[in-house]
């Protein structure tokens, strides 16, 4: 059977990554999808908004929706201070146990949990079954259309607190124009926008911040 691209990203981290470091992995990631294949992780240039909002957030638990090939869990893990982690949800069984393998070789499996199924059966089980009390920051690169209810979901399951930080990737492209909706009507948020471009090409898109003030 031929191998998928997630599969092909792979097999470039593993050979030209160096073991244990996480930098040279994204960077090896973002040669191969900017020269080879396309591919969705949010890449170097939104990377670095990422970056900054995670630095800000300085989170001790971190949930991120949309795992892929553990690109963003790599980012944000490699700035997390020892002993705060990373739960990551991904839907699609076929990425779990590449993104396993890419996040191992940067040396962060001890910081990151991939729990896979559908965020909205994942978000009403982070207290009880995976210790949660509230999160510090969330990143939100899942379904689109997710947006909007899981941020509902997380409100409802208790799962802010005041100053929480949301960081959600693909505003413009492809979109996410409830969530848009549902967060700047919400005077519960302060929201930030951050024109960028859409990973590896020269396509516009944007992030958006929202701090949850409770
Ligand atoms: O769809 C995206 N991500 C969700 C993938 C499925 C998540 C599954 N899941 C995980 C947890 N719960 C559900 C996405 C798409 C694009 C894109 C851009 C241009 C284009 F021509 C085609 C696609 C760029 C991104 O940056 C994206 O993030
Ligand atoms: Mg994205």
């Amino acid at each position: 059977m031929d191998q998928s691209k997630e599969q092909r990203i792979l097999n470039s981290v593993s050979y030209n990554a160096v073991k244990g470091d996480p930098e040279s992995v994204l960077n090896c990631i973002d040669k191969y999808c900017g020269q080879y294949e396309w591919a969705m992780n949010v890449g170097d240039e939104k990377g670095i908004i990422l970056d900054k909002t995670v630095e800000e957030a300085d989170p001790t638990v971190a949930l991120e929706m949309g795992t892929y090939c553990g690109y963003s869990a790599i980012r944000i893990a490699r700035l997390l201070k020892p002993n705060a982690r990373l739960l990551s949800i991904e839907f699609n069984p076929e990425f779990i146990p590449i993104a396993k393998e890419i996040i191992e070789i940067a040396g962060l499996s001890e910081k990151v949990t991939i729990i896979e199924g559908h965020s909205q059966d994942i978000i009403p089980q982070l207290k009880k079954k995976y210790e949660v009390e509230t999160l510090d920051f969330v990143f939100l690169d899942h379904w689109k259309e997710r947006y909007a209810p899981d941020t509902i979901l997380l409100e409802e399951c208790g799962l802010l607190r005041k100053g929480s930080i949301l960081l959600a990737d693909n505003i413009v492209y492809p979109g996410a124009p409830e969530f848009i909706k549902y967060i700047r009507s919400n005077s519960r948020y302060e929201c930030t926008s951050y024109p960028t471009f859409l990973e590896y090409m020269k396509v516009e898109d944007a992030m958006e911040k929202a701090v949850y003030m409770g």
